[in-house]
């Protein structure tokens, strides 16, 4: 067979199996696959599929590592680790991927990647790495507390050993015992696996960059195993394991040999409509006193339960010596994609997925500069009319259901100020897309000069006619984070005329940062004009924005709006967001004094309380509720 294999035909590949994995992706929970009797896995799946990902240089693949890593920032014991699924006990392999994903992506310094590597620590001995440590925890999750028998389980396992060997950390004193456990065919043995080369591929990945002599004889080894087995079974292989195989050779240096370039052709042709590759990663489960499954038979695939099992004797004999397959495909793409970087590592020529959603806005230097001078700026059609009205009538629907006529918090005046509504995007799936768009996020990150930003939240605020001003305020006061870098992106929902409520600002006051009780402002216009005076400051009035544009202020700018005496509502949507990285804060002064600062105080509580929900003060700024946008 004549091979000829472009990088386009591989870049081509992998974008399509990007937009799958993206597709599939869950934003609370990552990726699933693999039905078990523990149920099905997501953070074991979703720190693997993810730690590939992160090795791939493309925009899509990195957002979707970086989505994958926030997911499990979230998910981790508070004792550290990761573990198979929801509810399973912590172990040493789940914990692994969701390290080696970190690592990818340097987040290194980030306070659960700590943790996880203080609880994988003691998993590791001479022998290995140990998937489970304590046999009560997991045998109290299987409900056979009263079985003692866990020495398969909790023994050294070379497929976890080979991932853990990858971690910086770890590498050198696992290379070793990597080396001491080669088997006479060249590959390693696997524990959780039929197949072998899943573990091999891993220990070729890690001794393939150990110059020792020792490390160079184990590679080619294992590349002349794996060139054996290309020729041998070529045909009868399931995409997981001719990936994985594949990717034996590629790390041993055999990019050029015509099986190596064969099966990466077979592999390409086997590559589904959808993207994907079909399921071929046939994970087991041993009996947990069985030390080397291989010599175990029969095994049942599971499908559930055979009849209900309620004694230990019933479970040992109805849950164990099963397997299953990785269902929805996501791990066998996921190795598949490994295998297509590793044949063209500096190929970033992913086919760009559409989404249909505009991918930038031209912002300029001097917009940042000016952003950064004034603590405001109008952008000029970021969106088309058509698609901001089509917003309008959903989030107008929205609003009349759930919205709240306030007074804007603070002041107690006779008229309210707006009507306001909060996470709009929970209950409306169009809007909880248009909310998380990468152009905002993109701009909302460029403008704050930081490289990556979340959500904080999003509001609507409808301005009903006859309502008041919007009183002066600093929104930052509101906010229990510790970064001075936020932003609210004001969205216009129609056009807006000077006599509807246009919003307010003081160019520059956001320099000063917090400015303490400033309702003052409000008593009287001389309030404020003697405020700004004295400050050297400006008020910026937006009096006309046409529908597309977009008003954004600095979370310290101080801000108001001008009454709606017209006789239309005037409709936005908010949608603020900070910079990755920040921590749970309240401001200075610690003791409120005014009741404004003690409303302020209970607020940031109360925000503390609804989007970071089991965090406190001095926690990272992070939770389900605050996704990464950007990147
Ligand atoms: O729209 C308004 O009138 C007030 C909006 C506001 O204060 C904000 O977006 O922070
Ligand atoms: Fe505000």
């Amino acid at each position: 067979m004549h091979t000829i294999l472009t990088e386009h035909d591989c870049s081509q590949a992998a974008g399509k199996a990007l937009q799958f994995l993206q597709a599939g992706f869950h934003p609370a929970t990552g990726w699933k696959d693999f039905w078990t009797p523990a149920g099905v896995s997501d953070a074991w799946v979703t720190a693997y599929t993810g730690s590939i990902l992160a090795g791939i240089p493309c925009k899509e693949a990195q957002t979707l590592a970086f989505r994958a890593w926030s997911i499990l920032e979230c998910t981790q014991y508070h004792t550290g680790g990761w573990s198979y699924g929801h509810t399973v006990p912590m172990d040493a392999d789940s914990t692994t991927w969701g390290l080696l994903l970190a690592t990818r992506l340097g987040q290194q310094h980030s306070k659960r990647y700590q943790l996880a590597l203080q609880a994988l620590r003691p998993h590791i001995n001479e022998q290995g790495v140990a998937t489970y440590l304590h046999p009560a925890a997991i045998a109290g999750f299987m409900g056979i507390a009263d079985y003692p028998h866990f020495e398969g389980w909790t023994q050294a396992h070379m497929c976890v050993t080979a991932a853990t060997a990858l971690l910086p950390p770890f590498r050198e004193q696992l290379s070793g015992v990597l080396l001491n456990n080669q088997q006479p065919d060249g590959s390693w043995p696997a524990y959780w696996w039929f197949e072998t080369a899943y573990t091999t591929a891993l220990a070729v990945e890690c001794l393939s960059a150990d110059p020792s002599p020792q490390a160079l004889t184990a590679v080619k080894r294992a590349g002349a195993m794996a060139l054996q087995r290309l020729t041998d079974e070529s045909g009868q292989l399931s995409p997981f394991s001719l990936a994985l195989l594949l990717n034996i050779g590629l790390s041993a240096g055999l990019h050029s040999e015509t099986v190596i370039r064969k099966g990466l052709q077979q592999l390409l042709q086997l590559q589904q409509e959808n993207g994907c590759w079909k399921a071929g990663a046939w994970l087991r489960i041993p009996r947990p006193d069985d030390l080397v499954p291989d010599m175990t038979t029969p095994w049942q695939r599971w499908f559930g339960a055979a009849q209900p099992m309620h004694t230990t004797a019933e479970k040992l004999a109805g849950t164990f010596h099963i397997f299953s397959v990785d269902q929805h495909h996501y791990f066998t793409t996921a190795t598949v994609l490994k295998t297509l970087q590793l044949y063209h590592p500096q190929q970033t020529h992913y086919t760009p997925v559409s989404s249909g959603i505009r991918e930038d806005y031209p912002l300029s230097a001097a917009n940042i500069a000016a952003f950064s001078r004034d603590g405001m700026i109008q952008l000029r059609q970021v969106f088309d009319r058509e698609s901001i009205y089509h917003y309008k009538d959903r989030i107008t629907a929205l609003v009349a259901h759930a919205g709240q006529q306030e007074h804007s918090g603070r002041s107690s005046r006779d008229i309210r100020s707006f009507l306001r509504a909060t996470d709009t995007g929970d209950t409306d799936k169009e809007i909880h897309a248009f909310i998380r768009q990468p152009v905002l996020a993109a701009i909302a990150a460029r403008l704050l000069q930081t490289d990556a930003v979340r959500l904080y939240h999003d509001q609507a605020f409808f301005k009903l006619p006859g309502n008041n001003a919007t009183p002066w305020h600093q929104d930052h006061t509101y906010w229990p984070v510790d970064t001075d870098q936020m932003l609210t992106i004001w969205i216009p929902l129609e056009d807006i005329a000077p006599d509807m409520g246009g919003m307010r600002y003081v160019a520059g006051s956001h320099q000063k940062g917090y400015l303490g009780d400033i309702d003052y402002l409000n008593n009287s216009p001389q309030a404020l004009a003697d405020f700004t005076d004295s400050n050297g400051l400006s008020v910026y009035s937006a009096d006309n924005i046409p529908a597309g544009d977009v008003l954004i202020h600095h979370g310290w700018t101080i801000h108001g709006a001008a009454p709606n005496t017209s006789a239309r509502t005037r409709k936005s949507l908010t949608i603020v967001y900070f910079a990755d990285g920040a921590r749970l804060a309240g401001i200075t002064p610690a003791t409120p004094s005014s009741d404004a600062e003690k409303q302020a105080a209970w607020l940031r509580d109360e925000d503390l309380r609804l989007r970071f929900p089991g965090c406190t003060y001095g926690d990272f700024a992070i939770s389900l509720r605050t996704p990464l946008l950007y990147p």
